[in-house]
């Protein structure tokens, strides 16, 4: 386990601001218009998605100038930089569907991997106009118009579990299987890293997903999931680590601490 470090607390206030920019050109794209393209692998891209990558690695740059980025559309475009035990993962837009569509669930990931695990986040929803932020050993925190608020993870958990996960998740065999085990209250749909922010603040206990997602649609989330008394772990129990081949996730489970016995895990 990583000590808390106020050079990360440093850290993340300028990356708290940001991405709060970040969230305030994507707004104003969203009013000029954009032009949404296929990817290699058929997933959606917006020239918002680039621009925003292209200012986020420039200001990352001048914040942690020895710290590579590594950027959702800059690797599918085949430019990712070499980079050692410590680098920031990069969602310009996640949930670039529901953008494309003219919906509000989507979200800016910024998050600080070091020895494979993920330090610092920021997730900031720019059509709720929210933050979420956290930093290894200073608390998971949620900024709005209200002000800025700590965040934990419901406790106690309710007796019946509340359920989120992704619309494409929701159809799938694996997981009408996988709720047969469970005494569930509800099962809600919601897009990008909002799944992540429910259990985070207490809304939902658990987040089980069975379709591939990336590093950098984790990494920011998870560090203030697991400030919050969470964890995001694989199907076997095993906490979520960066680095991997392809950048790709395992399925995994996200959940509060106080459900934790109640998975079975594989
Ligand atoms: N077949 C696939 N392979 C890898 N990642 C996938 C995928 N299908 C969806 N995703 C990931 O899931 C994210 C959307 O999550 P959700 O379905 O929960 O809203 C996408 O984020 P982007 O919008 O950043 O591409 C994408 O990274
Ligand atoms: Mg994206």
């Amino acid at each position: 386990m990583l000590t808390p470090c106020p050079q990360n607390n440093a850290i993340l206030k300028s990356v708290i601001d940001i991405s709060a920019e970040a969230a305030s050109d994507i707004i104003q794209c969203r009013q000029d218009g954009f032009t949404v393209h296929k990817k290699q692998d058929r997933s959606t891209v917006t020239t918002v998605d680039r621009r925003i990558e292209h200012f986020i690695i420039e200001k990352l740059r001048h914040v942690t100038p020895d710290i590579p980025v590594i950027a959702e559309e800059s690797v599918s475009e085949g430019r990712a930089p070499l980079y050692g035990d410590t680098y920031w993962l990069v969602d310009p837009i996640d949930g670039t569907d529901e953008f494309a569509a003219g919906g509000d669930d989507f979200a800016i990931h910024i998050g600080l991997v070091h020895l494979g695990q993920p330090i610092i986040g920021v997730v900031t929803l720019p059509g709720h106009n929210i933050q979420y932020y956290a930093a290894r050993g200073h608390g998971a925190w949620r900024k709005n118009a209200d002000g800025e608020t700590r965040i934990t993870c419901a406790s106690p958990a309710p007796e019946h579990l509340r359920v989120v996960t992704s619309r494409r998740c929701m159809n799938l065999p694996h997981f009408a299987a996988w709720r047969k085990n469970y005494e569930i209250d509800s099962i809600v749909p919601a897009g990008s890293s909002i799944k992540f922010m429910q259990v985070a603040e207490g809304a939902a206990d658990i987040y089980p997903r069975f379709t591939p997602s990336m590093e950098w649609d984790t990494a920011a989330p998870q560090a203030i999931i697991e400030e919050a008394g969470g964890s995001i772990r694989d199907l076997s129990g095993d906490i979520l680590r960066y680095g991997k081949a392809g950048w790709l996730n395992s399925s995994f489970i996200c959940c509060s601490d106080h459900v934790r016995d109640r998975v079975i895990w594989a």
